[in-house]
């Protein structure tokens, strides 16, 4: 059995498995490499904002969200091997992947829940992370925040109805310089 944190249980899960993909399993630059990423746009006042966060999205069906479709790509061999590896850990099968790219500290995803009617609602998130250690906040409703660090190799389990009381954010970092991908594998409906 894997080391494994369990940060809440309340209105919803949350699990942290450490170390799960080894560093010389090199995800981070095939990822990179492998994946066609797209700079994410915000829509604001009618107006498209560019972010500095780029995106990509694979797998099986299309996926709405943020007032954006995004259209699958078919799955890549890298994206399958991890999905495998996911999908044996959390014991769920997913129909596709949000990928996030974070040049540098400087780039950020904002509070939000991964609630989209395209999800299927309660089923585990599985979120995977390569490169640059970065801050995961989480605050409930009541206002209660818990915080971890996602760490190269990780995978973090969001599930249970926890999209629907807490809200997530990855936080700017100033200090950190260098690159992370975020991997969230999701059961789609
Ligand atoms: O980068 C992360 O750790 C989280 C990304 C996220 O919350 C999302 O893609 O919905
Ligand atoms: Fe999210």
């Amino acid at each position: 059995m894997e080391a494994k944190l369990q940060l809440t249980n309340r209105n919803g899960s949350v699990i942290y498995f450490p170390g799960i993909f080894a560093p010389s399993q090199d995800y981070f630059n095939r990822l990179k490499t492998a994946c066609c990423w797209q700079t994410e746009k915000v829509q604001v006042f009618g107006k498209w904002h560019k972010l500095r966060r780029q995106t990509a999205w694979y797998g099986t069906a299309d996926y709405r969200y943020s007032g954006q479709l995004k259209t699958a790509q078919p799955w890549l061999s890298v994206l399958l091997e991890i999905k495998a590896q996911v999908e044996e850990l959390t014991n769920e099968s997913y129909q596709g992947v949000l990928l996030n790219y974070y040049p540098d500290g400087l780039t950020a995803i904002g509070w939000h829940a991964d609630d989209e009617r395209d999800l299927v609602p309660n089923a585990a998130i599985a979120s995977v992370s390569f490169g640059a250690t970065r801050r995961f906040d989480l605050r409930h409703f009541d206002g209660e925040q818990l915080s971890v660090n996602l760490e190269d190799g990780s995978v973090l389990i969001m599930a249970g109805e926890l999209q629907q009381y807490w809200k997530h954010q990855v936080p700017v970092q100033r200090k950190i310089k260098e690159p992370r991908i975020n991997l969230t594998f999701r059961v789609m409906t």
